[in-house]
């Protein structure tokens, strides 16, 4: 079965992820692609599902933020999602309210890592709200710029509501703020999909298929062997602090049955599974190179089949 690919939609409450979302699936409608699509509202009655067409497979989140309040129902639907319709491409649209990181965690199930391409996040920004955010409260300001940061491709979205000296000063701004993301203007978030399809990878990282990079990605290692615990908690210390999660199954020589491991911000946690697991491990930080920890955990594997065999 194909993978499928996923992007996630962020960006504060009425800064046009609806509107992006009608666009990508007209033009995944015409590039033939069979897409979907998961949305999350805050409210207890669905407002934006109207923009998605009849025959786009459509779950709903309502009444809760993915974050925090509903993130095993995001995974039971998004596990549905691909087991029923089994598209190209899942659009998931978060509240305005959802902090990146968060909703990331509840996306990437260890359960199904392997029939996801996490593509990453593309934040609409509603580019004259930016210019007068002074006037939000300081929570709401963080999040706007944390839904930036997180960013690996930026709308500076409603540009037609400025002149052209206040969109060259929202576009340094927010350039600033994440200057790893593409970033691009646009008026009804009109994007073109190879722009999507790209999501900010650097060209040549993309044909070597390395997952190095300076912004929030996803990281999925499978084990294919069991491995020492003393030499996992070992590569816990040694792992950099930018990994915000880790969660997944692993098994240990010690035990016959996996554990769930938990690793939340520098705290590690391990459930015992009395049933057999995929030993998906999923990795969420930022400035990473992948390359480096895959090979620190193939090395985990190869030192315990070094033993065994001796
Ligand atoms: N002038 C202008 N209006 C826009 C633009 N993009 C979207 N809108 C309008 O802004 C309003 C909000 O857009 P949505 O796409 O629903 O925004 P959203 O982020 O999905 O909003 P929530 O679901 O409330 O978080 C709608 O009335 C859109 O038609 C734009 O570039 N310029």
């Amino acid at each position: 079965m194909n993978k499928s690919e996923v992007y996630l939609l962020s960006g504060f409450l009425g800064s046009g992820k609806t509107t992006l979302l009608k666009n990508l699936l007209q033009q995944e409608r015409l590039d033939g692609r069979r897409a979907a699509v998961l949305m999350n509202e805050l409210g207890s009655v669905s407002i934006d599902s109207d923009a998605v067409n009849e025959d786009v497979p459509l779950k709903e989140l309502l009444d809760g933020c993915i974050c925090c309040t509903i993130s095993d129902k995001l995974e039971a639907q998004l596990q549905s999602l691909l087991i029923e319709n089994n598209p190209d491409v899942i659009y998931i649209e978060a509240t305005g309210a959802a902090h990146p990181v968060e909703v990331l965690d509840a996306i990437v199930s260890p359960l199904f890592a392997d029939r996801i391409d996490f593509k990453g996040i593309i934040t609409t920004v509603d580019s004259k709200r930016w210019l007068e955010r002074k006037k939000l409260s300081p929570q709401i300001q963080l999040l706007l710029v944390e839904q930036v940061k997180h960013a690996n491709l930026l709308l500076i979205n409603k540009t037609d509501t400025l002149n052209e000296e206040q969109q060259a000063n929202v576009s340094m701004e927010i350039s600033l703020l994440n200057p790893h993301a593409f970033t691009i203007l646009t008026s009804f978030a009109k994007v073109p999909t190879n722009h999507v399809r790209k999501m900010g990878y650097k060209k040549d990282l993309l044909q070597h298929r390395v997952k190095v990079d300076l912004q929030l990605r996803t990281f999925v290692y499978h084990f294919k062997h069991h491995i020492r615990q003393e030499d996992f908690e070992n590569f816990l210390r040694e792992i950099p602090e930018t990994i915000y999660r880790i969660k997944g199954y692993v098994r240990f020589s010690e035990n016959s049955y996996p554990y769930l491991f938990q690793y939340s911000y520098g705290m590690p946690l391990y459930m015992k599974e009395y049933m057999n697991m995929p030993l998906n491990l999923v990795f969420i930080g930022e400035n990473i190179d992948w390359t480096v920890l895959n090979d620190m955990l193939s090395d985990l594997e190869e030192k315990q089949s070094r033993k065994i065999d001796k």
